[in-house]
């Protein structure tokens, strides 16, 4: 069997995606999730100028040895770009293996571990009572897990919170820019958990985002501040670059550590979970190599009974969807698994087999991993130009966004 083309389509559907479709000589098709949000062009120009030329030709069944290939082989190795990119090919070639066999991804990986995969859903309010109702309509919509994050008083523009119901980051044209404040927030979370426990009580499992924005030390005040509340986690306290930072919030906090939906390799991860220093790990099959590297770093999570908890949020598209829940659905350290829902018009320019069913999804039964292109439909929205926004301190500091 050999690779006889392959091809990018760009497509948006309210948002950009960047999509891989690997062709082969005996007609099986495969695709792969390539989109990097707010840097699009560049994963698509990656795999178009020097990717695809090396695929022609090869066996699509040899994953790991195109892997090693496109990871060595390139000598600049890592990075968002390049990992995006071969997380893309591995999909696809995973997709073509599972509809060769006949079997959906994850009896390749393995065979069911749990009945369903448990996501937890975004609530956003401008304000607490607003954030409190859109809480109230997960949990009657039979979420287990949900994610809280809300205006905070005195700040516009914060993190996570939509002008409509549903909260995208990227906008077209160059960077909106917002003004943060350390203080006001720190000042006004706990009362959020406070407000979501007394309503809710203790059975729902509540997560937040912190989108990078503390410092150690505020970190550990953040998650001392909250432990009365019992968060399932507390996500990317603070920038990752420096590790060593979360060996200081460890120091002062029991609440759990969530980190990684900005890795791509398991090198960004290694000393993390080896230092047992975060308790979930978010990195995802489109930003981390696909299926066989995220595989990996689960795996090393695993021995340090640290669970997975991977990115999810609407800038990942239905292929990495339907990837990630053949991945979740497998392996033995699933914590959890983000999802944001898609817009109709990308579920429908995006057909997929995974279905959601109170609280726990499942990704189908169909060969690969369940999760097609309409291509003539992906070529009526085309690619618009959107940026993430930056943030700044009051007195126009450049800060974590
Ligand atoms: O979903 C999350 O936890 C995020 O932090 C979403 C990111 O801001 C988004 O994916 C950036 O593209
Ligand atoms: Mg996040």
């Amino acid at each position: 069997m050999k690779i006889t083309n392959a091809r990018i389509i760009v497509t948006c559907p309210g948002r950009n995606f960047v999509t891989l479709k690997i062709e082969t000589d005996e007609g099986v098709t495969g695709l792969g999730d390539a989109t990097l949000n707010g840097r699009e062009l560049s994963v698509a120009s990656y795999l178009t100028d020097h990717v695809i030329p090396c695929l022609i030709g090869r066996d699509p069944q040899r994953i790991e040895d195109i892997w090693q290939y496109l990871y060595r082989g390139a000598y600049w190795r890592r990075g968002p770009v390049t990992m995006a990119a071969i997380a893309a090919v591995d999909t696809a070639l995973w997709d073509i293996k599972g509809k060769i066999a006949g079997l959906p991804l994850y009896q390749l990986l393995g065979g069911q571990s749990r009945d369903g995969v448990m996501v937890y859903a975004h609530a956003n309010g401008r304000d607490v009572p607003e954030t409190l109702d859109r809480v109230g309509e997960y949990i009657e919509k039979g979420y287990k897990a949900i994610r809280a994050q809300s205006g905070v008083p005195g700040l516009s523009g914060v993190y996570g919170i939509a002008k409509g119901k549903f909260y995208e980051p990227a906008t077209k044209g160059l960077p909106q820019e917002s003004v943060w404040s350390t203080e006001a927030y720190l000042d006004f979370v706990p009362s959020l958990f406070e407000a979501l426990r007394v309503k809710y009580g203790m059975g729902p499992h509540l997560l937040h985002d912190v989108h990078h924005r503390l410092t150690p030390i505020e970190a550990a005040r953040l998650g001392k501040s909250l432990e009365p509340y019992r968060l399932f986690w507390m996500e990317d306290p603070t920038p990752a670059e420096n590790q060593e930072a979360f060996r200081l919030i460890r120091q002062h906090t029991t609440t759990p550590i969530a980190v990684g939906e900005v890795f791509n390799s398991v090198w960004d991860c290694k000393d993390l979970i080896q230092n047992q220093l975060i308790d979930y790990i978010r990195a995802s099959v489109a930003h981390a190599g696909g299926i066989t590297h995220l595989r990996r770093i689960a795996d090393l999570a695993a021995l340090y009974q640290v669970r997975t908890g991977c990115h999810g949020a609407t800038d990942l598209s239905p292929v990495c969807m339907g990837a990630a829940l053949h991945l979740g659905l497998a392996i033995p350290n699933l914590g959890v698994q983000e999802h944001m829902e898609h817009s109709p018009e990308t579920d429908t320019v995006f057909p997929h087999s995974y279905t959601l069913t109170d609280g726990y999804m499942h990704p189908g039964e169909t060969p690969g991993h369940g999760v097609e292109i309409d291509e003539e439909l992906a070529a009526k929205y085309p690619y618009a130009p959107a940026a993430l926004p930056v943030a700044r301190l009051a007195d126009g500091t450049l800060w974590n966004w």
